[in-house]
């Protein structure tokens, strides 16, 4: 694998709150990864200005909101997503197949193919374990659960799903190679675990088939962050 192929599977997640801190991840990172993530935090205090921000820097953008409420207004949400020119958007699987097959029908009818944005449905968030299913009333494995949804996602009409590593070539046999698999819970050696459970290192995730790996704070907190980005394609290379 290139480098210029393995900086193209780092989706940086922005997890900050003001447009500034953009401007300087956007300025240390561009080139070094292959996409920003505008997830809750950011997009709850800056909104689609967040969005433009990083356009105008020349990055695309991960939408990771995980939408997960009535089909209509998840569709209708996801319609607005794709106004902002958005790359990747995503809502909860556990929405269940009614919410997921009226959000995909949506963007299929009101962009082009090459315009819209590529749907994923979120499986078991990457910081949950099996005692948090159990904790709420969900008593399958983990991975059951995880390919279950996946499953289900493809059926309803997603582009793929987002998932931990750990489940990547199960999902991979259930959906075909052509499904994408975004993953977080990414840890290289160099960086704190902090919440994730199920993780992996970048380089055993892109090993396992990860079309993009979602990392954050081993970058955003390490002391020099394009070091630390271009760290992580080294050890992708060196490991594929
Ligand atoms: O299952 C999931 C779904 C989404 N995320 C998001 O990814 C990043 C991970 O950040 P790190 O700092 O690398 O842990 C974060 O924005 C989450 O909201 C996830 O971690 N797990």
């Amino acid at each position: 694998m290139t480098r210029t192929e393995a900086k193209d599977k780092i989706i940086f997640a922005l997890d900050v709150h003001n447009l500034q801190e953009i401007d300087r991840f956007a300025a240390l990172l561009s080139g070094k990864v292959g996409m920003f993530k505008v997830g809750k935090e950011l997009f709850t205090t800056a909104g689609p200005a967040a969005v433009e921000a990083v356009k105008r820097h020349g990055g695309e953008v991960f939408l990771d909101l995980k939408y997960h409420d009535i089909p209509n207004t998840v569709a209708q949400a996801m319609l607005a997503a794709g106004r902002m020119g958005v790359k990747l958007a995503n809502l909860h699987a556990l929405g269940g197949p009614e919410m997921m097959s009226q959000a995909a029908e949506a963007v299929r009818t009101n962009f082009s193919d090459s315009e819209r944005p590529r749907l994923l449905a979120v499986t078991i968030l990457t910081s949950s374990t099996q005692e948090t299913l159990s904790a709420v009333g969900i008593d399958h494995p983990v991975e059951q659960m995880v390919v279950r949804l996946a499953k289900l996602a493809r059926e309803s009409g997603m582009d793929g799903v987002v998932a931990s590593p750990l489940e990547i070539e199960a999902i991979r046999a259930a959906c075909g190679p052509d499904f994408l698999i975004v993953t977080p819970g990414v840890r290289p050696a160099f960086a704190a675990v902090d919440d994730q459970k199920r993780i992996m290192t970048p380089a055993e995730a892109v090993k396992a088939g990860a079309d993009y790996l979602v990392i954050g704070r081993p970058i955003a907190k390490a002391a020099d962050p394009a070091a630390a980005a271009d760290l992580i394609v080294d050890e992708i290379v060196g490991g594929c």
